[in-house]
């Protein structure tokens, strides 16, 4: 069957795939879905909030304070990025360099700071084959993440945004897809299939695109993601020709014009990802004040201390006062404890 072919066919009961149970969902334009069905599955957090407001904006974070903040600010949903925490771990590009269980790690902490939001990871390749990819989906589960994207490129993967990509056979990253889809089990996992084939070619690029997001639905995702569209056309072609939900990245400076909410809503898009804003900002504020301390030597000048945050303001970011209170309680704790033995 051709890729095409296996991508638009209607569900058959003995596809390659392992049948899964979807729940339908009212966000698909209008349009039944020929892979969408029929029973009901328990909803993932991801699912309920697309289904509860439209559309979700979901903002880059990179460590444990970054996500803290996203989730104080008031987003409801929150997305760890390779691109981001390559550079804030490693102080490296989105060049393939960052590991597995290196985003496995942050995501623990990051997950724990911000543990009222849904956070999905970024899983890249997955690390390698479909085994491999079982293994990171497994650890992200454990690490509390609600989801993670997995994307088709072949080694070494690069940012969507930057030149030179390219993805490996679609029939392979659909049984990635169908691996993943097996280790999540039951769990409360949203597991969106990224291409980045749109960059392969000028001409046909975005009809594989589309193509290869189609039979990654069938293989088993949740979500699509088609990189890198170039222009409002291609994002509307996206929303048009795809099936079930729709992941739309937003990146300052790269090649997809950037839009609101209310306009990727429109285009058919459910989810949206602004990956590297938080990033971008604190790299830009760090560098402006850092050369400021260097030129003057101090920060004491009225215009250079607004551009940080205050003691009083950073310590209730990280909850200090309530750390001062579990400190009082278990001094007095221990204090009766002792008294009592005596
Ligand atoms: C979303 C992204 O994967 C960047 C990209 O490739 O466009 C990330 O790591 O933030
Ligand atoms: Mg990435």
């Amino acid at each position: 069957m051709s890729l095409l072919t296996a991508a638009t066919a209607k569900a058959a009961p003995a596809g390659p795939f392992p049948s899964r149970e979807r729940s339908p969902t009212g966000q698909n334009g209008g349009r039944k879905s020929p892979n969408l069905t029929v029973r009901m599955q328990q909803t993932t957090r991801v699912q309920r909030l697309i289904e509860e407001q439209g559309i979700v904006l979901m903002p880059g974070c990179y460590d444990a304070l970054s996500a803290a903040i996203v989730q104080k600010v008031g987003f409801s949903a929150g997305f760890i990025s390779g691109y981001a925490l390559s550079a804030s771990l490693l102080g490296k590009p989105d060049f393939g360099l960052l590991t597995p269980p290196e985003m496995a790690a942050a995501a623990r902490s990051v997950c724990a700071a911000a543990p009222l939001i849904p956070i999905i990871a970024d899983a890249d390749t997955g690390g390698g084959n479909a085994l491999n990819v079982r293994r990171t989906v497994k650890d992200l589960i454990a690490a509390g993440a609600a989801g993670c994207f997995l994307e088709d490129q072949a080694w070494p993967k690069k940012c969507g945004h930057m030149r030179g990509k390219q993805v490996i056979p679609a029939e392979e990253h659909a049984a990635k897809i169908a691996s993943a889809r097996d280790a999540i089990g039951d769990s409360d996992f949203f597991l969106v299939a990224r291409t980045d084939a749109r960059a392969t070619s000028a001409k046909t690029g975005l009809s594989d695109a589309i193509a290869r997001a189609n039979l990654y639905m069938e293989a088993g995702a949740d979500a699509c993601f088609v990189e890198a569209p170039r222009d409002d056309d291609e994002l509307k072609e996206i929303g048009r020709w795809t099936k079930g939900y729709r992941v739309c990245n937003m990146i300052e400076g790269g090649v997809t014009p950037l839009h609101t909410p209310e306009e990727l809503r429109a285009m058919g898009f459910h989810l949206i990802v602004h990956p590297l804003t938080a990033l971008y900002a604190s790299a830009h504020a760090l560098l402006d004040v850092l050369r400021t301390l260097k030129e003057k030597g101090t920060t004491r000048d009225e215009d250079d201390l607004k551009k940080m945050a205050t003691f009083e303001e950073f310590n209730q970011l990280v909850s200090l006062e309530s750390w001062f209170e579990l400190e009082a309680r278990y001094s007095n704790l221990r204090n009766a404890v002792t008294v009592k033995s005596r």
